[in-house]
């Protein structure tokens, strides 16, 4: 099995058919929506809030909500109320089957579920997945985390609309060290071996460390890009503001890690710094641009283009060229 992952891959470029880089489309079609980018902030609390939720849904962009310490039940409302798509996160618990029903009982609904939870290839994700359908049938639901082909086959078969991929390659995870399980170090193989049996759109979840790994992503058969890290030192990140000799950091924890969870039980997550480095516009636009150009290098007009590049894997005597596969 061909193994490598996001800093030893390089795209090939083919013939450029724009005049401008502005010509080329990033926008994706993600389940009953189009969104400006194939890119959705990390449902954790150190990345996303609600501000962050309201400004992503009101300027074209797709947002998933975190699930700690929140009402899922007010948020949906307030969304409602301002005329906005509703995007949450659940668990597998009882307290997750009760917001389901009072989504359902009280009209809210939910545009998309994400189920979100450490080793998603599980029966109880089988049974929620089963349970939003019957109660909030409309609703687009993303299931995970998993990182084989046989999962995604599974939760498929389990009627998710869409499955997350990514078993421990995120920045601020140590479920590699921990368990000794994963697809930390090589995720975008593992993406590529998963996109290969897909027959629904997946979310590519962890390890993107620079913006050229979003088009490195949707090569290898991602739809939606969840990024951590790189949202969680923007000004408008709700991670704590701490200082180091002079310099500002923003507080990036796992959603596993004790200061998630408040005790130091199963804890496959650690926390970090992440330097402040901008605003989140700023930083989306930067993103769209950057993708523009990747898909100009593709040969292309519209992301999907960037699906038909061959590519190299860097390093070693394993240096090899990959026509289409
Ligand atoms: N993408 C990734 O690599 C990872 C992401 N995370 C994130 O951390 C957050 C917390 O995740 P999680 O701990 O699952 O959430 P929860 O604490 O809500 O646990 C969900 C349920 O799954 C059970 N569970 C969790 N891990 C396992 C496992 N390995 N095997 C069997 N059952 C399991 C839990 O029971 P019990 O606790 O009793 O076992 C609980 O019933 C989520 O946001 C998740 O996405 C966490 C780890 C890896
Ligand atoms: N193993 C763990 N993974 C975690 C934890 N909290 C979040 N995550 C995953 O990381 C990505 C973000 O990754 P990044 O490389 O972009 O920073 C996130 O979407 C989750 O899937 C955790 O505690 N442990």
């Amino acid at each position: 099995m061909e193994i490598f992952d996001y800093d030893n891959i390089l795209l090939l470029p083919r013939k450029c058919r724009v005049q401008s880089r502005s010509e080329c489309d990033t926008s994706v079609e993600f389940g009953p929506r189009r969104f400006k980018l194939p890119v959705v902030p990390a449902n954790m609390k150190t990345v996303l809030d609600e501000p962050i939720a309201e400004y992503l849904a009101s300027n074209g962009y797709f947002y998933v909500m975190h699930r700690f310490e929140i009402d899922n039940l007010a948020f949906a409302r307030r969304m409602r109320d301002r005329g906005l798509f509703v995007s949450i996160s659940v668990g597998v618990k009882q307290a997750d089957y009760e917001v389901v029903d009072r989504l359902a009982a009280e009209g809210l609904g939910a545009d998309y579920i994400t189920i979100d939870i450490a080793h998603g290839h599980a029966e109880t994700v089988q049974r929620m997945i089963a349970h939003i359908k019957q109660k909030l049938p409309q609703s687009f639901v993303i299931a995970g985390n998993v990182g084989t082909p046989e999962a995604v086959i599974d939760l498929e078969n389990w009627g998710a609309d869409a499955t997350k991929v990514g078993v421990g390659p995120g920045k601020v995870c140590i479920t590699r060290l921990k368990t000794g399980f994963g697809t930390g170090g090589w995720q975008l193989s593992a993406l590529k071996w998963c996109a290969r049996v897909a027959t629904k759109p997946i979310v590519a979840d962890g390890g993107i460390r620079e913006h050229g790994d979003i088009a490195k992503s949707v090569r290898f058969g991602a739809t939606m890009v969840m990024i951590g890290s790189l949202f969680a030192g923007l000004e408008e990140s709700p991670g704590r503001t701490v200082e180091v000799d002079g310099r500002l950091y923003k507080e990036y924890y796992g959603s596993a890690s004790d200061f998630n969870k408040g005790e130091y039980k199963h804890v496959e997550g650690k926390r970090i710094l992440e330097p402040v480095k901008g605003k989140l516009a700023d930083t989306l636009r930067e993103m769209q641009e950057d993708l523009q150009s990747s898909i100009s290098y593709a040969g292309g007009r519209v992301l999907a283009d960037i699906r038909k590049v061959n590519y190299v894997i860097l390093g070693g005597n394993n240096a090899a060229e990959h026509l289409l596969m």
